[in-house]
This record gives structure tokens, C-alpha cells and sequence, in this order.
């Protein structure tokens, strides 16, 4: 005997399936659509005669209904982006006397305006959840390649071709430079460039993470290690980095204990997570750099010579910016594109006189200085030209009054009755020299007065005096 539906008229029915599931499409085992009601069709903006027989993925935006009536697996509370946002879709493998003949799907929101305000509500969550995935996923990931490194001189273009050389071998490398020669750029550039690639690249900076962390930051813990052990452990670096290459900067502040272990994991290929009880075989390829000198460390017995030897397997010396100076329009030009999207604008170019300046100094803080010289001169840019008067003062500082902007001249024509005295002369001299100081230190009193080589009381004494706002 059946029960249930024999009893209720099919326009009931249809009206039973609307109610229980706002919007529902049923699948045949082709994943052709074999039902699709109303409330569907209207947030789709489609008619459900030219919907049927369709195959579902060409009428619903990533549908999954005709792989799970093939799979027979359900999907439930799976999102499902449709018409720019994130629906709730629950799809069930359809059995008939144990046979699977289709898919039935219900996506949640009866109209509109539910959807509205679930969508208000639920949308920012997603999109954090989507930004901490993509820095997440960004952050085992190289940023940089080959072509991104800018520098054609000699003593450059030797550490360029030789790093591009090594990169597709799996042996130690050790960058060694000043700070903000590159190192970091290098690293990332032989990962990318290797073998490695498609695994993760995972940087961990020696000298910013306090000594009693740097293990578990490394090798990881496992339940239980210590009080405060996250639940389940925690994968080390070392871990992340499985098949992928491990960067360990600024490996030259790396306190002595640490040391002996990483030349541990070095030695055997494996690494064992605090508190844990197996060791793990891990493939990981190690690019090292440091700035300090650590061949003088270790005749000071503060860094362990059978570490250098391993990591020292390849070295690689980024020169300095000073000894490059030919690579600095280019250097500049190439940072200039990248702050001209950060601050969006375009065409900002550099006068010859400032670039003839920026080749005068010595750079003791290389790339970054640069970086961080022009990221000033475009704060503080009106128009498209950076020029001598834009740098900071300890560029400027030797600047022999070269540029127009500095040349002091006396306007005669406002003295066409009389010839000016000496001492009228002077005063037009005096006044147009403070105007150019101040001008030179973008309107700040202090600068200028040094500049002027005068106490900056006396500056203000002379700006009320000639009336110099
Ligand atoms: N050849 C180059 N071309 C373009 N940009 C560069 C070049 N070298 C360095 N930079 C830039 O200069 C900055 C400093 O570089 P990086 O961090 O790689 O230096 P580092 O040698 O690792 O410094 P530190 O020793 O202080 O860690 C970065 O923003 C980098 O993008």
C-alpha cells in the first residue's frame, strides 16, 4: 500500500517543495536539469522551460550538482558564488530504490531581500577570511624574480648571473652583503628560479624573534610541549617549507644554542618538533644571509664554524650601492615606478643634477636608503620633477647654491630712480638668500638657519625684518 502523496493534488505538491526549499533544482544522473522551481528561476532572471534539459552548469554559475550526481557524495552549507555573491547550497545525491539517478540542489534565501540582509551581515566575514587566505598563501610564496633585480654593472651583473646559475641546484647558499643591498630580493629570485618553485618559501628573520621562541618558530611543538601549546602543535618553518627552500636571514644574530640545533637538522634531514617523540624527514633547500662578517665571528666564538661550513656551500656577495654607482639612475627610475602605483601618479622623473647628487653619497644604507630617499622626495613633490630641493638636508647639505632655485639674484629694476646703495644691495642679497634657505628646507626655520650658517633666533629677527612669512 502506498501512503503520503497519492493523497495530495500535484498543484499542492509543487506548492509543498517551494515552501520547504526556497529554491530547488533536481538533476538527472547527466546532470541535465529535470526540475527547477519557480523561486529559482526568478533569482536567476531565467524561464524554467529554458532551463530544462539544460546541463545545469551552463544555466547555474558554479554548480556543482552534476559531479555529486555522479559522485553520490552530499555537499552540504557548501557557498557557492552566484551573481557576485555567496550563496549557502546544500546538494543530495538523489537514490531511487538504491539507485542514484540524480542530484536534488537547494540554495538558501527566499528573495531578495534575506538575501540582502544575510549577505550584509556574512559578506565582510568572507572577504577577511579571503584576505587572511591570500597574505597567508602570499606569505609562503617567492615575491620576486630575476628580472626585478635592477643592475647592470660589472660587479652586479657577476653576482646576478651566478645566483641565476645556482638557483636550479639544491645546494646551501649564503648572501652576504650590507644591509639593504638585496639579499632578501636574491633569495627570493633562486627560489623562483628553481626547481623548488611551486613549493613554499618560507622566510624567517633570525634577529626578530626572541631566543626562547626561535625553536618551536622553527621545528614546531607538538600538543601538550609546554604550558600554552596550541591544541593539536604547531608546524616549524621547517615543516612549512617541506620541498621548498627555507630562508634564514640575518642567520649571523641566530644565538649559539640555536645554532647547534639547526646544524643538527642540517647534518640529518630531519627535524623534531618540541616535545615531540619521532624526528621528521624534511627536503628542504637553505638560503642563509647575513650582513655581519662571520668569518670574524667565528674567530670570536660567537658563531659555530661547522654551521658555516654548511650553509657557506655556495656564497654569494651583493656589493654595495656605492660600488655600483652607474646602476643608480636605473635603480631610481625602477623605485619610481613602484612609489608612482603607491601613491597614484605618474610620469615623476629626477633632474640630472639630482641624480649626479645621488651618485656623490656613499649610501650606507644601500637599496633601502634609496627606497626611502625618494619615497620622501614624492611626499613632499609638487609637479613631476624631483629636484635637489626635494632631498633630505644631509644630501643636500654640500649643495654650492648650483641650481637656479639657489642663485641669489638682486632685482635692480625696483631702484630705476637711483642707483642702491651698498648697503641696500646687501639687504636685497641678505633677504633673497633666507628666502632660498627656507625654500630649500621646505619652510623649516631650523634647517635653514644651519644651512644659512646663523642661530635661529636670528633667522626670525630677519624674517620680521624683511617681512618673510
Ligand atoms: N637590485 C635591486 N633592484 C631593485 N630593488 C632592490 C634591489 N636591491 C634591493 N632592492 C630593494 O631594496 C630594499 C632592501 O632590499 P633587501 O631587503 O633585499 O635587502 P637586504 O640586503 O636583505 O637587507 P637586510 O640585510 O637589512 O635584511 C627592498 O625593498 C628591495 O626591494
Amino acid at each position: 500500500m502506498q501512503f503520503g502523496f497519492d493523497y495530495l493534488p500535484y498543484k499542492w505538491l509543487e506548492e509543498i517543495i517551494n515552501l520547504a526549499a526556497e529554491r530547488i533544482v533536481v538533476v538527472d544522473s547527466n546532470g541535465l536539469i529535470r526540475y527547477i522551481n519557480s523561486g529559482y528561476c526568478d533569482f536567476l532572471g531565467i524561464k524554467a522551460e529554458d532551463a530544462i534539459n539544460q546541463p545545469v552548469q551552463n544555466i547555474i554559475e558554479n554548480s556543482r550538482m552534476h559531479i555529486v550526481a555522479k559522485s553520490g557524495q552530499a555537499e552540504l552549507s557548501a557557498i557557492q558564488p552566484i551573481k557576485g555573491g555567496e550563496m549557502i547550497a546544500n546538494r543530495y545525491p538523489l537514490f531511487v530504490e538504491g539507485e542514484l539517478v540524480g542530484a536534488v540542489g537547494t540554495v538558501l534565501f527566499r528573495n531578495q531581500q534575506e538575501w540582502w540582509d544575510y549577505s550584509k551581515k556574512i559578506q565582510p566575514l568572507l572577504e577577511e577570511l579571503n584576505y587572511y587566505k591570500l597574505n597567508y598563501e602570499n606569505g609562503l610564496k617567492s615575491k620576486y624574480k630575476f628580472s626585478d633585480i635592477i643592475g647592470t654593472s660589472s660587479k652586479f651583473m657577476l653576482a646576478k648571473k651566478m645566483a641565476e646559475k645556482i638557483s636550479v641546484s639544491n645546494s646551501a647558499v649564503l648572501l652576504t652583503g650590507e644591509s639593504g643591498t638585496g639579499k632578501e630580493l636574491f633569495a627570493h629570485a633562486i627560489h623562483q628560479n628553481s626547481s623548488r618553485e611551486q613549493f613554499p618559501f618560507v622566510r624567517i628573520n633570525c634577529a626578530s624573534i626572541p631566543e626562547h621562541l626561535l625553536e618551536s618558530e622553527l621545528f614546531g611543538y607538538d600538543e601538550g610541549a609546554f604550558t600554552g601549546a596550541k591544541k593539536g602543535g604547531k608546524r616549524g618553518k621547517f615543516e612549512l617549507a617541506n620541498f621548498g627552500t627555507i630562508f634564514l636571514d640575518e642567520i649571523g644574530d641566530m644565538p649559539l644554542s640555536m645554532q647547534s640545533k639547526l646544524l643538527r637538522v642540517l647534518q640529518e634531514g630531519e627535524v623534531e618538533r618540541v616535545g615531540g617523540q619521532k624526528p621528521k624527514t624534511i627536503d628542504v633547500r637553505i638560503i642563509a644571509a647575513t650582513h655581519r662578517n662571520l668569518e670574524k665571528m667565528i674567530e670570536e666564538g660567537t658563531f659555530r664554524q661547522d654551521l658555516y661550513y654548511r650553509l657557506n656551500v655556495i656564497k654569494l656577495e651583493i656589493p654595495p650601492l656605492r660600488e655600483r654607482k652607474e646602476d643608480i639612475p636605473y635603480i631610481a627610475t625602477y623605485l619610481l615606478k613602484k612609489l608612482e602605483k603607491k601613491f597614484h601618479q605618474h610620469g615623476i622623473n629626477l633632474t640630472n643634477r639630482v641624480i649626479s647628487k645621488l651618485q656623490q653619497h656613499n649610501w650606507p644604507g644601500n637599496i633601502r636608503e634609496l627606497e626611502n630617499v625618494l619615497e620622501r622626495a614624492v611626499n613632499v613633490l609638487e609637479g613631476n620633477t624631483i629636484d635637489i630641493v626635494h632631498l633630505p638636508l644631509y644630501l643636500r647639505e654640500n649643495v654650492h647654491f648650483l641650481s637656479e632655485k639657489q642663485k641669489v639674484y638682486v632685482d635692480y629694476n625696483n631702484h630705476s630712480d637711483s642707483f642702491p646703495t651698498l648697503k641696500e644691495t646687501l639687504s636685497l642679497v641678505e633677504k633673497q638668500a633666507i628666502i632660498n634657505a627656507l625654500q630649500l628646507s621646505n619652510g623649516n626655520k631650523l634647517e635653514a638657519s644651519k644651512l644659512l650658517g646663523i642661530g635661529k633666533t636670528s633667522l626670525y629677527d630677519k624674517c620680521k625684518q624683511y617681512n618673510i612669512k
